[in-house]
């Protein structure tokens, strides 16, 4: 018999990874992505053993894209071998404190959170309704974005809002990119050799979406994304936190509804919006050694954005042990990274030039020098964490 395989679903709001790990291993054997965007001609990478192929999926949505991986799996002979699928669910309330083998009544908990994040929910219900249909003998597993982050305490999570809107609707800032986070806070422990029990980090998730975590002995304790994954930090296409009072005023200059003003902030805003050039931060830093200035602009309102959330992320700690940086900014932009930390010297931390530039494409490791709080860069794995998490609740050895 081959060996087991579990196979790691992340269908995002227009894109769908996946990957296929041998039980235990850290890396996928086998892992690709898919557009979704419904247009005729789009295409699966798949990448295998360092080579990368691609196959057209008829129509371009999740589930076309999903039932083609499955296909492609079966077509190198390792459908059989696969004997669980974890899928990674971006919101699960309050219910789910953490990851859960998927039932009818799990299932029926994820669709009642739909409506606090409909971007993504939906999307993620779909993977696991097109995994059932095409293979349905095998357990799923759903690991929430959210689950990490219900440790935070009721004066971290509550909006001052009227009471009411959190009993009877769930209004409350949840937290998301938690599978990351949890990852990352184990990894920076264990790295920096601190006291599992006792230990301050902040942990800074830079990639499309981006928050950043106050961790305190393992739990989280503060986080800057919100009831949604658009408040806090500065993203990609996302705005981050905005004065709600510039919503009426922005709906009544541009003529938009509630519908035009949450594209604005979900797809317009960010990176995109400041530089009017792109939302990638590799683009951006090309275009700043240019002069640039759309995207000198954006950067900086980054950093600044970035370190002033660090510095009241902190203030929920007993002591900072720590500055984390990770996902595709985090962990390639030395030029972000730098310019945050910068702004940090209050704390004490004080960056070594040189680790910080080595850190880029696969280097990690610590980027500052002295005797003050660590900043370091960790390569985080959300997709082991679900093969993980899968392989536990399934019952699956190895
Ligand atoms: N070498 C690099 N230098 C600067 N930014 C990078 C580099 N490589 C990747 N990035 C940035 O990382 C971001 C994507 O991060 P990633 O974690 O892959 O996103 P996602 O949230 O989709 O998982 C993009 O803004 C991209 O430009
Ligand atoms: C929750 C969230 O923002 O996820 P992503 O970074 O994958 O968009
Ligand atoms: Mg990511």
């Amino acid at each position: 018999m081959s060996q087991s395989l579990i196979l790691v679903i992340n269908c995002g709001s227009s894109s769908l990874k996946f990957g296929l790990f041998p039980v235990g291993a850290e890396e996928p054997t086998l892992s690709g992505l898919a557009e979704c965007l419904g247009d005729a001609d789009s295409r699966v990478v798949f990448k295998a053993d360092g080579k990368k192929s691609t196959l057209a999926i008829a129509g371009g949505a999740h589930d076309q894209a999903l039932e083609a991986v499955i296909e492609h799996i079966r077509a190198r002979g390792e459908l059989d071998s696969v004997v669980a699928v974890g899928h990674r669910v971006v919101h699960g309330g309050e219910r789910f404190h953490a990851s859960a083998l998927i039932t009818p009544e799990v299932e029926t908990a994820i669709e009642a959170c739909a409506a606090l994040a409909p971007l993504h929910n939906p999307a993620n219900l779909l993977g696991i309704r097109v995994v059932r249909a095409c293979l349905p003998a095998l357990p799923q597993v759903a690991v929430f974005d959210t689950a990490f982050h219900q440790t935070m305490p009721r004066a971290a999570y509550l909006y001052a809002l009227p009471m009411k809107l959190y009993r009877d609707h769930g209004v409350r800032r949840y937290g998301f990119h938690g599978t990351s986070h949890r990852f990352v806070a184990e990894a920076a422990v264990a790295e920096l050799g601190l006291d599992a029990a006792d230990h301050g980090i902040v942990i800074a998730h830079l990639g499309n979406g981006a928050s950043a975590a106050a961790i305190k002995n393992g739990a989280s304790v503060d986080t800057t994304m919100g009831m949604t994954p658009l408040e806090g930090l500065v993203m990609g296409t996302r705005s981050g936190d905005v004065d709600p009072g510039s919503l009426a005023y922005i709906g009544e200059k541009l003529g938009l509804d509630l519908a035009g003003i949450d594209k604005l902030l979900n797809k317009e805003s960010g990176l995109l919006g400041l530089s009017e050039l792109s939302n990638d931060c590799r683009t951006l830093e090309e275009a700043a050694a240019e002069g640039h200035e759309g995207s000198i602009v954006a950067l900086e309102v980054f950093a600044h954005r970035l370190a002033r959330h660090i510095g009241g992320l902190a203030t929920s700690l007993d002591r900072l042990d720590a500055v984390v940086f990770t996902g595709g900014i985090g962990e390639n932009s030395d030029k972000l990274r730098a310019m945050t930390l910068a702004k940090l010297s209050a704390f004490g931390i004080e960056v070594d030039a040189e680790a910080n530039a080595r850190c880029t494409r696969g280097t990690a490791g610590v980027i500052s020098r002295g005797n003050g709080p660590k900043a370091m860069v960790i390569n985080t794995n959300e997709e082991f964490v679900i093969a993980c998490d899968t392989a536990e609740l399934a019952g699956i050895t190895g």
